[in-house]
């Protein structure tokens, strides 16, 4: 089922998402031992890392891997995973809440063809090869993680990470979990947020546009799907 929940207030609405994402991860935790979730970077994203840390729930027993990143290492400044670690488990780590080795980051490896992509889904593969929960943020073109629209990415049928040299999104480097992957997830969170994104919650809300033209709609496919955005209903 799908949802949308529209909010003008962007930073109430990112503290919304945290707290839907919290309830969506005890609710999984209810039923499941342990629980992973995917997530992706961004400056909306960072606000969400914000308000979850504040949030209480049995964090041990969740793993989070980084739905996409750009090829660099990380402790980057454009790396994912350090906006992960920074914002979300080193605050939750310093009080105890979490262990540092629950966050699960994609290492770069230069020296092989596959960048370090076999060895993150080795990582995958000991905790289910699945997702369970997704949190993504739309680009203004309607990309989600690296999947771009009318690009390879996000058509490629391969079932783990994939990577590319070639993304129109500047830097041209990048991986990201494939759309199968991608859809093992049962709960998902899509971020549209900010003037620059109108186009894409069009895009979105066009049941007639293929997830190849706008990944965004992705979501549509999750049992559990919400949307949150700022922007009025076109
Ligand atoms: O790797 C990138 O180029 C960005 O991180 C990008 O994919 C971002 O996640 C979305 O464009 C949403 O970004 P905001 O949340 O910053 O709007």
């Amino acid at each position: 089922m799908l949802t949308i929940i529209k909010e003008k207030d962007t930073d109430l609405l990112l503290q919304r998402a945290a707290r839907h994402l919290c309830q969506k991860l005890r609710d999984a935790l209810a039923v499941h031992a342990t629980v992973n979730i995917a997530v992706p970077g961004g400056r909306s994203v960072v606000k969400v890392f914000d308000t979850m840390r504040t949030e209480s729930l049995d964090w041990n027993r969740v793993h989070f891997f980084i739905i996409d990143e750009r090829l660099v290492p990380i402790d980057h400044p454009d790396s994912n995973f350090k906006l992960l670690r920074d914002h979300l488990i080193t605050p939750l780590a310093r009080e105890g809440g979490i262990s540092p080795e629950n966050a699960h980051p994609f290492i770069l490896d230069t020296t092989v063809p596959d960048r370090g992509t076999l060895a993150y889904e080795d990582v995958l593969a000991r905790l289910g090869f699945r997702y369970d929960i997704i949190l993504l943020s739309s680009g203004e073109d309607g990309h989600v993680g690296a999947l771009f629209p009318d690009h390879h990415s996000v058509t490629d049928p391969h079932h783990g990470f994939i990577v590319m040299d070639d993304s129109p999104k500047p830097p041209p480097e990048r991986m990201s979990s494939s759309l199968s992957l991608m859809l093992t997830a049962q709960t998902g969170v899509l971020l549209i947020t900010g003037e620059a994104k109108r186009e894409a919650f069009r895009k979105f809300g066009d049941a007639s546009m293929p997830v190849s033209a706008c990944p965004a709609r992705l979501l549509t496919c999750l049992k559990d799907a919400v949307v949150f955005t700022d922007h009025a209903q076109e």
